[in-house]
Formats: C-alpha cells, structure tokens, sequence
C-alpha cells in the first residue's frame, strides 16, 4: 500500500509517525496546520482508536480541527486547554539554529499563538526544508484588511533598510480574490531570498501598526524530525545538541495509507 505513496508524502508520514511517540496520554497537544501535520493527525488518530491514547487536541486551523474531529480525536480551543504540552506541527524552512518559516498554508497566526502556548514544540518535515539561511521561501506576513496596500507599502520601505537579498511582495490570493485566513486577515508574502538577521527582521515586522503577526518563528522550534522516503528519520534537538538517525517501518502505516484521499 505504501508503494502508492509519493517519495515525498513517504518522508512526511515518517517524521510524523516518530513525532507521534512523543505524545502520551493525558497530554494537551497542539495540532499543526499543513499536509505534514495532516499525517501527524491521522497517526494520533490511529493511535486513539486502536490503542486507547487519550488526548485533548488544540488545531491551529478550522482544516485542522475538521480532520481532527473525523479521526476521532476530541477537539478543544486554546481557551480551554490554556496551557499545552507539546505542539507538533510542519514548516517551510527550517536552519541550522532551528529558526523556522511559517505560513505556506495560511495558519502562522494561530500556529505561533498556539506553539507559544507549548512546553515544546517539534517541526516534522521532509529534507527538501532544510536551509542555511532562511529566505528561499516567501515569508508570509498576516495583515489587516484594512489599509493592506499602505501596510504594504511600509513594509517595503522598511524592507530597503533590512539584511535581506530580494523585496517584492505579492497579496497571497485565492483564485480571483484575496486569500482571507482564519482570523479575517490577508497575507502579504515577502519575496527576500535571504535573511541575513530573521530575529530583527521578526521584530521589526511585528511593530508596524498594520502587521498582526509574521511567519518567522525564532527559538520556538525545540526538535525538528526529519523524515526519508526509505524510512529513516533523523531527529535533531536544539536543547540537547542531539542529532539521532533511527529507521520506521513504513508498513505500519497501511491503515492510514488506506484511508488516505488527499
Ligand atoms: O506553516 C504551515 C501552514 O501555515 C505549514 O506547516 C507549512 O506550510 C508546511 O506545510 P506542508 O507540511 O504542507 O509542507
């Protein structure tokens, strides 16, 4: 059944199958937004169903929830849970200090809100995230509806200022209209192929009146889990200084493949 699987839906089953031995029952665990998460999702499913895991799940989007909720995982908001345990979710970059960009699919306000909120958070990615410096991938920034083009044209002024290689910016759009997060919001993705300093470019994105939140996320990441198609995974912890290379058995993942429609 695995063979079906793409080289590249194989490494995110990985890395989101090791991540899942992270989580123990009792735990209030944040569930992330993105395909990756989605794996991490249907495997916590699995393990509820068939091995009794009882966990209370926050989703960092409505996509989230949606699937969480028809895996059987009970669903309950940051409100309740308050403080978690543990968040495990994707990313579009990740480098050496295990600094991440955040925000390809729309969810990084919540994301942020919610692995704040976290004793510890873990980034499960395929290898193609990896960089050395962050900025390949455009840096998605939440903002207001309201006066977005000014926000826009703030941001690229400042932008002329900042270590950064590339400035355009483009409205992330949904078809013909712009695309609308779950907070309301629009997203301005930031073209700038090279971040020399994220940490300042985080803070200095952050106080401009029109920004709600930027999907740089510096010292919040704790363990990244890599995963390959032929079933290793690498585990890398910032806290520790740890890198272990271990195997999974990708034909424990048959039921989930089963099931897989995406
Ligand atoms: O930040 C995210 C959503 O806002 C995702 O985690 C990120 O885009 C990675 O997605 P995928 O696992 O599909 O590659």
């Amino acid at each position: 059944m695995s063979s079906d699987l793409s080289p590249i839906d194989k490494a995110k089953f990985i890395s989101a199958k090791r991540a899942a031995q992270f989580v123990e029952s009792g735990m209030k665990v944040g569930l992330g937004t993105g395909s990756t998460a989605a794996w991490l999702v249907r495997c916590l499913g699995e393990m509820v169903r068939d091995d009794g895991l009882r966990i209370k799940g926050v989703p960092t989007s409505t996509r989230t929830a949606e699937l969480a909720r028809q895996v059987g995982i009970e669903v309950i908001s940051l409100d309740e849970a308050r403080w978690l345990d543990l968040t495990i979710d994707g990313a579009d970059e990740f480098d050496g200090d295990l600094n991440l960009i955040k925000g390809g699919g729309g969810a990084l306000l919540q994301e942020k809100i919610v692995a704040t909120a976290s004793d510890q958070m873990i980034v499960i990615s395929d290898a193609s995230k990896e960089v050395e410096t962050l900025g390949a991938f455009p840096l998605p920034v939440e903002v207001i509806p309201f006066g977005w083009q000014t926000t826009r044209a703030l941001i690229e002024e400042t932008l002329v200022s900042m270590d950064v290689l590339g400035r355009d910016t483009a409205l992330r759009m949904n078809g013909a209209v712009p695309y609308v997060t779950d907070e309301g919001n629009h997203i301005l993705d930031l073209h700038l192929r090279r971040i020399g300093n994220a940490r300042q470019l985080a803070l200095v994105l952050n106080q401009m009146p029109g920004v709600v939140e930027n999907g740089l996320f510096i010292d919040i990441c704790d363990r990244v889990i890599m995963g390959f198609a032929d079933g290793r995974v690498e585990l890398r912890d910032i806290n520790e200084g740890t890198v272990d290379t271990e195997r999974i058995d990708l034909t424990e993942g048959a039921n989930i493949f089963a099931d897989f429609t995406d």
